[in-house]
C-alpha cells in the first residue's frame, strides 16, 4: 500500500481554474503551448485538466523515467470516448488498458501482421503501387502540372491499405482517407466528455455526434470487407498471400494453440477494432511523415540535391527503387531521423495512464493520472540538439549513433517502451521507399516562384499533425 510522504509533493505546475482546471491553457496547437508551459514549470509538470490529474513529461530524462525505468507503471491507457466509440469499446491494441488482453493482442499482431517476414511478402505490392505512382507522376511532369504531393500520398498509402489490409484495390464507395482524417482529429481533441463527465450530455464541442457520424462511417467499410472475406472463406477461395483480414478471421475459424486466447476473444467487433488499429497506424501515419520531409526537403535544396546524388550512386541507372537498396542511403536514414525530430506525427505520442501512485524525482504522481509525453518539445529541446534547434540540419547525425527506436530518449517519434509503436519497421520502409522514388525520378521545385523560406509549415493539431495546408509542387522527370 503506498502511503503519502510529506516530503512527496505534486509535480509543479500553473494554478488552475475551478472545474476546467487548466484545459483553457492547451490553446490550438497543445503541444507547442504545454512546451512553453515546460520552460517555466520543469520536465515535469503536474496539471489538471477538468477533474484528471494530469503529468506532462517534456525531456529526454524524463521521458526515459516514465518510459523505461517505470514503464510497467504507465504502461496503460486513459479510456477515452473516442476510442470507446471508434474501437468498438477499446478492443483494439492501441487504446486497450494495460494487461493480458492486450499483451496477448499486441503479440498477435508483431508476430502476425507486422513480423518482418509478414512485411518482406508484400515487397511487390508496394513496388507495384510506386510504379504506378511515377507513371501518374511522369504524366504531370510533361505536363508541367502542380502536384497536389500531399493528395497523392494519401491515395497511395489508402491504395496500399486497401491491398495489404483488405487484398482488394480501394473500393470507390468510401472515402477511407477522409473517415481517418476525421478520426485523428477526434481522437486527439481533449474532449470535455473525459474531463468533466457531468458535461458530457451537453456535448458542447460537437465531438460526440461527430464520433457517431464517424463510427457509422467506420463500420460502413469495415463491415462490407469482413462480409466480402466471410464469404470468401466460405467458398473455399484460397489465396496466396494473406491479407490481414485473412489472417484474422481464419485465426477465428481455427484457433492456433500459439493465438489460443486471442482466438477466444476474436467477435467481429475485435476483428474490426484490430482492423480499425491497422489502418489507423497504416494510411495516416506514413503520408503524413513522407509529406513532411517532402516540405523540409523543397525548403532545402541544397539537402534535395545531396540525397539525390546519394540515392544516384547508390540506385544507379534503375529506375525503380528496390527495398533492398534502402539500408545503404545513410542521408536518407538522416533526413528522416531529421524529419521526425522537427515534425514527429504524433506531438504527444498517445496518451498513457498510472496504473498505481508513485514517487519520481521526488515528486507524488496519482494513480490513474493521465500522462503526456510532449514528443515534440523534446525533439526541440536545446540541451539535446544544440542551439540551431529550429534548423533543418540532417548532417547533425553524422558519427551519431542516435536512432528512432526507443533507445535514444532525444527521439521517440515511435514512442519508447511496452506501448511504443508496432508498426515502425513497416512505417519506416513505406516512408523511406516513397521519398527515396520520388527523389531518384523527379526534379521538385516549388509553384508559382515561390521561394524555399515561403513554404507554409503550419500543422494540424490532432492524434497525428499533418500539414494544416496540402503541399503543393511542381516534378520535372530526370533523365537517368
Ligand atoms: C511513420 C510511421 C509511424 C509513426 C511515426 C508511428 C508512431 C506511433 C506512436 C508515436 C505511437 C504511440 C506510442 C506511445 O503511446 O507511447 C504509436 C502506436 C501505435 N502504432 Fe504507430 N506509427 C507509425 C506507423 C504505424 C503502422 C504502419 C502501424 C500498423 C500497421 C502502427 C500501429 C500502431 C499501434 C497498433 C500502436 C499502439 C501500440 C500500443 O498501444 O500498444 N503504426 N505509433
Amino acid at each position: 500500500m503506498f502511503s503519502m510522504n510529506p516530503q512527496h509533493k505534486p509535480a509543479p505546475g500553473p494554478r488552475g481554474l475551478p472545474i476546467i482546471g487548466h484545459l483553457h491553457l492547451l490553446g490550438k496547437q497543445p503541444h507547442r503551448s504545454l512546451y512553453e508551459l515546460s520552460k517555466k514549470y520543469g520536465p515535469i509538470m503536474s496539471l489538471r485538466l477538468g477533474s484528471v490529474p494530469t503529468i506532462v513529461v517534456s525531456t529526454s530524462a524524463a521521458s526515459e523515467l516514465f518510459l523505461k525505468t517505470h514503464d510497467t507503471v504507465f504502461a496503460s491507457r486513459p479510456k477515452l470516448q473516442a476510442a470507446d466509440y471508434l474501437w468498438y469499446g477499446t478492443k483494439g491494441v492501441m487504446f486497450s488498458e494495460y494487461g493480458t488482453y492486450w499483451r496477448n493482442l499486441r503479440k498477435f499482431c508483431t508476430l502476425e501482421l507486422l513480423s518482418s517476414t509478414k512485411i518482406a511478402s508484400m515487397a511487390s505490392m508496394r513496388r507495384e503501387e510506386v510504379v504506378l505512382l511515377v507513371e501518374s507522376l511522369k504524366k504531370a511532369a510533361k505536363n508541367r502540372e502542380v502536384v497536389d504531393v500531399s493528395q497523392k500520398m494519401a491515395l497511395l498509402m489508402e491504395e496500399m491499405t486497401y491491398r495489404m489490409l483488405f487484398g482488394k484495390s480501394r473500393d470507390v464507395r468510401f472515402d477511407l482517407n477522409a473517415i481517418i482524417h476525421e478520426l485523428t482529429i477526434i481522437v486527439g481533441a481533449f474532449n470535455i466528455a473525459d474531463f468533466i463527465p457531468f458535461l458530457r450530455a451537453l456535448d458542447l464541442q460537437g465531438l460526440t455526434r461527430r464520433l457517431k457520424e464517424t463510427n457509422r462511417a467506420v463500420d460502413e467499410v469495415l463491415e462490407t470487407i469482413i462480409d466480402e472475406h466471410e464469404q470468401d472463406a466460405r467458398d473455399g477461395c484460397k489465396k496466396l498471400d494473406r491479407d490481414f483480414v485473412d489472417v484474422l478471421i481464419s485465426l477465428k475459424n481455427s484457433p492456433s494453440s500459439t493465438h489460443e486466447q486471442v482466438a477466444q476473444n476474436l467477435d467481429r467487433s475485435t476483428i474490426k477494432a484490430i482492423v480499425l488499429d491497422m489502418i489507423f497506424g497504416t494510411i495516416d501515419t506514413s503520408q503524413i511523415t513522407i509529406t513532411w520531409i517532402m516540405s523540409e526537403l523543397l525548403r532545402h535544396p541544397r539537402v534535395m540535391k545531396k540525397l539525390e546524388k546519394e540515392v544516384q550512386n547508390v540506385v544507379g541507372d534503375c529506375e525503380f527503387v528496390e527495398e533492398s537498396h534502402i539500408s545503404k542511403l545513410d542521408y536518407l536514414d538522416m533526413i528522416v531521423k531529421e524529419s521526425m525530430r522537427l515534425h514527429p506525427v504524433g506531438t504527444l505520442l498517445l496518451p498513457h495512464e498510472s496504473m498505481e501512485d508513485i514517487v519520481i524525482n521526488g515528486y507524488h504522481i496519482k494513480k490513474k493520472s493521465r500522462i503526456i509525453v510532449n514528443n515534440w518539445g523534446i525533439g526541440r529541446d536545446p540541451r539535446n540538439w544544440s542551439e540551431d534547434v529550429d534548423e533543418f540540419l540532417p548532417e547533425r547525425f553524422i558519427g551519431s549513433n542516435v536512432d528512432y527506436m526507443g533507445n535514444n530518449f532525444q527521439l521517440i517519434p515511435f514512442g519508447s517502451g511496452r506501448r511504443s509503436c508496432p508498426g515502425i519497421h513497416l512505417g519506416t520502409i513505406m516512408v523511406k521507399l516513397v521519398v527515396t522514388q520520388l527523389v531518384h525520378t523527379f526534379d521538385w521545385e516549388l509553384p508559382f516562384g515561390m521561394s524555399p523560406d515561403e513554404l507554409d509549415m503550419e500543422e494540424l493539431f490532432g492524434a497525428t499533425v499533418p500539414r494544416a495546408t496540402h503541399l503543393l509542387a511542381v516534378p520535372t522527370l530526370r533523365s537517368l
